[in-house]
């Protein structure tokens, strides 16, 4: 723990002080002379902008505030410098390591995470949550998972020699797996972590590959070893097995209560390899990742493979030639810490007072004079597409919509997208998501974090339709499906899952995956009581409830992944919904023809439900490649919200009223009926 104890924060001063203070007696000399010289920098601060003050009286808030800037302030290391005295430079590719941490949803990867800023006091005693530090968003804080893969830099004295090392947190789940590679991209290993209670799981098979095609150094934890169900050595013994690993160069940890930990980041400096690149060469950086920032414009994250970079430099994007001046560059620490540059091998942020959200395409090189360009990575395919329209149908929405688009969109490079116009909700976008879930996160992220209003439409897969004529067409959208038109074959995407699961379920699961017209290709027993169960499924059918249903009837135990399959011929029909005898075009979807009578009664009964406060008699009706097969009929209802108000009491009639309204609000024309915006989940849940 001596290591760890003299390890220093790159950038919270509070936590320099305490970790300085901490370290004193293994700091250098020369860290001792930077540490002197901080002070001198607030006071030259203090003697230029702070009037004189008598020290007995209170101070008023903005003065307390703009005491607390400089005491920030003053605790910050001078451009060129971390905390601890080490200037940027003296990180030389052979001190660096860039390193990333895979795992199975939930195996404890962000814990992991939070416990490592935590020693190197990049955390110091945060207190004002639990949550990870590194899942920042709101949905990842509130559904407790990672979608997007964050960057932090540490410096950490092994040794007696102080490395950086930037670690990247990675989402688990299989929708990020485009996430995941891009983050390794920038990484020369990765911490391959299982959780000690559940062994091996699907994630963790897919995340080894990811990491193993991409020629990374490999270090296999096992964690939460505190668990009372944990069986460390058995899970050592199987990823030693099934990855084809020494037994004996496992690490035994417990992100919770901190033991074994001590042994991950002397591990990572001696068994992840340094990044390679000539510190001589012309610079080249790969972008790896981009978000926005509301007053700074674009932020990229890049890694610099060869040269440096430098504030005031212009750099260009290979793809397009657009040449930038450099604005700010530093590291993340785990906030922006500005370091004036950025040496071969390390990672960091670049600002450029980028303003077009589409100028920073992740994959891009970054370069200062035309070298070749570097591999960027793999196009995300989406795999379901969906129509998001605004909730109200003004121009204004539409903008606003738009905006938000763009901006998650440079975060979030991985979602395609172009214009739609629904008859029925007017203009709006036509997405391509990696999933099921990607696409749920990237609507709930437009809501939270970019206050856009949506409505998302009925997902589907890509069919490709193939024509009499020998021609073909990709199909998106089940309203473009020709029905009057003979269309020789549709062929629809398929996925070959794996299922790992308790001997017990494998009946249940089976059943579960015939009933989604599955094809059994494997069942095998992989010991300890647990099995293995692949199958060719069509993707269509992964949509709606059917990872829920994987884990309720396995009580949470099976873990469930899955790759791409080839295009299967299909018997499909396009299935609509009429209201007053015109199709919704945005309730339409492709459906198995045997399904699809079921699947038109069960939503015109959900929609019945959903409607009942419409003011007129409506008239639904579904049809199957234009063949009416269900009709229900709406009758006109006017509910009086107010009639148990008899009696005159004016507050809380007015209270109803205003309810009443405040529900209108969130209601969305479809033709000439109103809906409720709850009507489009609920609707894609039926099948
Ligand atoms: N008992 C115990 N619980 C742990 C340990 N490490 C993590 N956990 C808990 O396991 C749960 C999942 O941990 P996370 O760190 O969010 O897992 P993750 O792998 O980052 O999850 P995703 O980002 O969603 O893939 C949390 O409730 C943690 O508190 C450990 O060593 N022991």
């Amino acid at each position: 723990m001596a290591a760890a104890a003299a390890a220093a924060s790159l950038m919270t001063g509070r936590h320099y002080a305490s970790t300085a203070a901490a370290g004193a007696g293994a700091a250098t000399s020369q860290q001792q002379q930077q540490q002197q010289q901080w002070p001198s920098v607030a006071g030259a601060q203090e003697s230029e902008g702070t009037p004189s003050s008598d020290p007995s009286l209170p101070l008023s808030a903005s003065q307390q505030q703009q005491q607390q800037q400089q005491q920030q302030q003053s605790r910050r290391p001078p451009l060129g410098f971390v905390a601890g005295g080490h200037d940027v430079a003296s990180f030389t590719p052979d001190r660096i390591r860039n390193f990333s941490i895979i795992a199975h949803v939930d195996h404890g990867k962000s814990t992991i995470a939070d416990r490592l800023m935590e020693m190197t006091g990049a955390l110091g005693a945060r207190t004002t949550h639990n949550a990870q530090y590194l899942d920042k968003l709101q949905v990842e804080r509130e559904r407790g998972i990672t979608v997007k893969a964050q960057t932090v830099s540490l410096v950490y004295e092994h040794k007696g020699l102080p490395y950086l090392l930037n670690l990247i947190d990675t989402p688990g789940h299989v929708d990020f797996s485009y996430e995941v590679s891009r983050s390794l991209a920038a990484c020369q290993g990765a911490l391959l972590v299982v959780d000690a209670g559940q062994g091996i799981q699907a994630q963790t098979v897919a995340n080894f590959f990811l990491a193993f095609e991409q020629g990374m150094d490999l270090i296999p934890v096992v964690n939460k070893i505190d668990l009372p169900a944990a069986d460390p050595r058995g899970c050592a013994e199987q990823m030693a097995t099934a990855f084809d690993l020494d037994p004996g160069g496992v690490l035994f940890t417990s992100a919770k209560t901190g033991q074994g930990m001590e042994e991950v980041l002397p591990a990572v400096i001696e068994r992840i390899r340094a990044p390679g690149g000539d510190p001589s060469a012309p610079l080249r950086m790969l972008l790896f990742d981009a978000f926005h920032d509301e007053y700074r414009g674009v932020v990229m994250l890049v890694e610099v493979v060869d040269g440096r970079v430098e504030v005031g430099m212009r750099v260009a994007m290979a793809s397009t030639g657009t040449a930038y001046e450099v604005q700010e560059v530093g590291l993340q620490a785990p906030e922006r810490h500005p370091t004036g540059r950025l040496h071969t091998g390390q990672v960091g942020y670049l600002l450029c007072g980028i303003k077009d959200l589409k100028a920073a395409r992740v994959g891009d090189t970054l370069y200062a004079s035309p070298p070749a360009r570097l591999p960027g990575f793999r196009p995300a395919k989406a795999m379901v597409f969906a129509g998001l329209f605004p909730l109200g149908g003004d121009g204004q929405e539409f903008e606003s919509l738009a905006t938000a688009m763009d901006k998650l969109l440079l975060n979030d490079a991985s979602v395609v997208v172009k214009r739609e116009n629904s008859e029925a909700l007017g203009p709006g976008f036509r997405c391509g998501f990696l999933g099921m879930l990607h696409m749920e996160i990237f609507t709930q992220r437009l809501q939270q974090e970019y206050g856009a209003s949506v409505v998302t439409t009925t997902p589907m897969v890509p069919y490709v339709l193939e024509m009499p004529d020998g021609s073909s067409r990709t199909l998106e959208s089940a309203s473009e499906y020709p029905v009057d038109t003979r269309v020789a074959r549709i062929l629809e995407p398929t996925v070959t899952a794996t299922i790992i699961c308790p001997d017990g379920c494998v009946g249940r699961l089976m059943e579960l995956c015939a009933g989604r017209r599955g094809e059994q290709l494997e069942h095998s027993s992989l010991g300890g009581g647990r099995s293995m169960l692949r199958y060719r499924l069509p993707l269509a059918e992964l949509a709606g409830d059917f990872y829920s249903l994987v884990k309720s009837r396995s009580q949470g135990y099976a873990s469930f992944d899955y790759e791409e399959g080839p295009y299967r011929p299909a018997d499909l029909v396009r299935l609509d919904i009429l209201a007053h005898g015109k199709p919704v075009d945005a309730l339409a979807r492709m459906v198995a023809r045997d399904d699809a009578p079921h699947i038109g009664r069960a939503l015109l009964v959900k929609m019945k439900d959903l409607l009942d406060r419409q003011q007129f008699e409506v008239v639904l009706q579904a049809a199957a490649n234009g063949k009416i097969i269900a009709r229900e009929t709406l009758k006109a209802l006017r509910k009086n919200v107010t009639a148990k108000c008899y009696g005159g009491d004016v507050t809380r009639k007015r209270k109803l009223l205003d309810r009443q309204k405040e529900g209108k609000r969130r209601m969305k024309r479809l033709g000439s009926i109103d809906v409720p915006q709850e009507l489009f989940p609920e609707l894609m849940k039926t099948r």
